[in-house]
């Protein structure tokens, strides 16, 4: 998948291919408009207006508390765009907006959205990020606001996916204790304990994140089966011999090698013989020789927000070997944006 311009008749195809247009507005000035315009309709709750039915841009406006000049300049951008249809001096939900933006709707993104004010803000710190190297620190300045959008973002996210990712992990026959770092809302813990009956979770968290996830985890009954610990991964310790299965979700890229390799170590001293440590994280940006233009995209963005970048399965399954883990063959879930799961045994 690729994003970018994209001609839509002959004419425009050819301006592009000749290098005729000038590109850089466009894919600079636009994709900041576009985001923006979809970001603030989430915000103003207008998709969730239009749950109901076509409204006019004024019935819109009204339900939104938007004023009526502004969103009659929105709504033909967002029905351009894809995101709402015309039905004559009436606008109505698309598909698209539908499915992904209408907050009752099971597979919302909205939360995540939210926190793209936050990841978008950061992205304007890029050249800071270049001349000094140094990355901005995602976690720490974030607002009580931020935090709750960032923990409801994770777990909007992971709609659709707890299964098929929960189906992937390893867990050792008659397993009883798992523990999930990074673990935010708990929903892979609880998918895991749904499928594994013997099973109980730890989901351990800085403890702000634990504050904004607690609610969403509650939301799924699984008691004390799953629970939340507050912590840090980078200076805790987890014990020894105390769990069956670890297992870390789009958290590695947050730390650096070196960081991933002691958290490794911790791990394997955590493990019971013949557990596993599974890391889940988005390909990395070069894969089959050819980089990946969303890859090397958020390959980007996690190390200017964050410590390091994605990972790919060799460097993951490099700080198992060095922790005395042996490495398994990795699980690329394709439908699950690529995630790449590498899971390493700890010997019996
Ligand atoms: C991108 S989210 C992933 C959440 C969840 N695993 C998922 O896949 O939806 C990263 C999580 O790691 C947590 N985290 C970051 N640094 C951490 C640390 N040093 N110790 C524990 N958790 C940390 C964040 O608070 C956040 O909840």
């Amino acid at each position: 998948m690729r994003f970018g311009l994209m001609a839509s008749n002959p004419l425009e195809w050819l301006l592009v291919k000749f290098n005729l247009i000038a590109r850089p507005v466009l894919d600079t000035q636009v994709a900041g408009t576009y985001a923006h315009a979809i970001m603030a309709a989430v915000k103003v709750g207008l998709f969730d207006a239009l749950a109901a039915g076509p409204a006019t841009a004024e019935k819109i406006a009204a339900s939104c508390g938007t004023h009526p000049d502004s969103t009659a300049k929105l709504l033909p951008a967002l029905a351009a765009s894809g995101y709402l249809r015309t039905r004559g001096d009436q606008y109505e939900l698309s598909p698209l907006s539908r499915k992904w933006l209408v907050t009752t709707s099971p597979h919302a993104v909205n939360d995540k959205l939210m926190l793209h004010y936050y990841e978008l803000g950061l992205m304007q710190r890029a050249d800071e990020y270049l001349r000094s190297g140094r990355p901005l620190d995602f976690h720490t300045g974030m607002s009580d606001e931020v935090w709750d959008s960032y923990q409801r973002g994770m777990k909007c996210l992971t709609t659709g996916q707890t299964n098929m990712v929960a189906k992937a992990i390893p867990v050792p026959e008659g397993a009883t204790d798992m523990l999930d770092i990074g673990g935010s809302h708990g929903a892979y813990s609880v998918a895991l304990c749904r499928r594994h009956p013997s099973l109980r979770a730890v989901v351990f968290d800085l403890p702000d994140a634990v504050r904004h996830a607690a609610p969403l985890l509650a939301e799924e009954g699984m008691g004390d089966r799953v629970r939340h610990q507050a912590g840090n991964a980078l200076t805790d310790d987890f014990g020894e011999e105390c769990y069956d299965t670890v297992v870390i979700i789009g958290v590695a890229h947050h730390f650096s090698d070196e960081q991933n390799r002691e958290l490794t170590a911790k791990v394997a001293r955590a493990l019971r013989p013949g557990g596993a440590y599974t890391i889940a994280e988005f390909p990395a940006a070069s894969g089959g020789g050819k980089t990946q233009q969303l890859a090397a995209l958020r390959d980007f963005y996690f190390a200017l927000a964050s410590e390091s970048g994605t990972w790919s399965p060799s460097q993951m399954a490099s700080w198992q070997r060095a922790a005395g883990l042996r490495p398994a063959k990795p699980v690329r879930l394709a439908a699950s944006g690529g995630l790449n799961l590498q899971s390493g045994y700890k010997p019996r």
